[in-house]
């Protein structure tokens, strides 16, 4: 146990050299800390899911370590079970038994349950809980899901793409509640999602995914910042001495008159560089979160 340690016991995750399945860490050490919210991003077959998967106990490591609040995932105290909540991609809800019944279930396992919110978020989202599960839309049982892994008021919530089946207002209040779940900095989300609007306005920190290996781990405007597409006007002119290289020039689109790079790890230094070498005309375009993902993961 890290009893000693303040700084390591405000740490809600780590996980270390994590391996399972696609996914290869090795070398890499992930944190979440209260109050952040982490969006997971990664192309279809990334490692996602596993990664989700391995951090939760749910499947074993091939190598690594995870730390939940302290312990093994694989050996939580029920106190610690109680502090998480998770939302499966595919969600786990028993189909022979109504929306209500469902929850009556759930709320069994959890000291602490917030009926004012439940019924707030099944009024809010119209969640007809006198059906049997089996007979509710993808996107009813996804809500009951959320609803069901959010009344508990846990302090780490992880979501495996929340949103996929949601309506464009169903999806909104979800992003709200989610913003306030954090508000007070004590709760911590971890979310993966291919939709890079609501990533951006709730994720305050992100992991890249490419091909099992995170790729980025850090703020998500560094992240927007650190990728832009340089516009430079042909014929080019510059100096022999600029020293961009291909692991930072990741593409290069060249047309009749101008020609586009797309840079990767852009920041002042290289700005500057570009600035001092470059004598021809050029313009830096800045991209967002999804612009920024695509470039990366061509
Ligand atoms: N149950 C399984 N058995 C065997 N291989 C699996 C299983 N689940 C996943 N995989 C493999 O692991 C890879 C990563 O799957 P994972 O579900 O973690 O990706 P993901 O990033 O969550 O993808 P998506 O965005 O499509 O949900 C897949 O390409 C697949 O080959």
């Amino acid at each position: 146990m890290n009893d000693r340690n303040p700084a390591v016991l405000e740490t809600l995750v780590t996980a270390k050299d994590v391996a399972l399945g696609v996914v290869n860490c090795a070398g890499q050490t992930l944190t979440i800390m209260p109050g952040q919210v982490v969006g997971l991003l990664g192309k279809n077959g990334a490692g996602k899911t596993t990664l989700l998967d391995g951090l939760l106990g749910y499947t074993f490591l091939n190598a690594g370590e995870v730390s939940l609040f302290g312990h093994k995932p694989t050996e939580l105290p029920a106190d610690v079970c109680s502090q998480i909540g998770f939302v499966a991609q595919q969600d786990d809800l028993l189909p022979w038994l109504t929306g209500s019944e469902m929850l009556a279930a759930t709320r069994l396992f959890y000291p602490h349950w917030n009926h004012q919110l439940v019924d707030r978020l099944l009024d809010r989202w119209s969640v007809p809980t006198w059906q049997k599960v089996s007979d509710m839309s993808v996107g009813e049982r996804q809500k009951l899901a959320l609803v069901a892994a959010m009344a508990h008021e846990p302090k780490l919530l992880v979501l495996d793409e929340p949103a996929a089946s949601l309506d464009q207002l169903a999806r909104r209040a979800l992003i709200g509640e989610l913003i306030d779940i954090v508000a007070d900095g004590e709760r911590s989300i971890l979310l993966s999602s291919h939709i890079f609007s609501d990533i951006e306005r709730v994720a305050s920190e992100v992991w890249l995914l490419e091909k099992g290996r995170i790729t980025y781990q850090g703020g998500l405007d560094e992240l927007k910042e650190s990728v832009v597409r340089l516009h430079l006007s042909r014929p080019l002119q510059v100096n022999g001495s600029l020293a961009l290289t291909t692991k930072q020039v990741i593409r290069t689109e060249v047309n009749t008159g101008r020609e586009t790079w797309i840079i990767r790890g852009w920041n002042e230094a290289l700005a500057a560089e570009c600035a001092a070498q470059i004598t021809s005309p050029y313009q830096v375009e800045a991209l967002g979160l999804e612009d920024a993902f695509v470039e990366i993961s061509q």
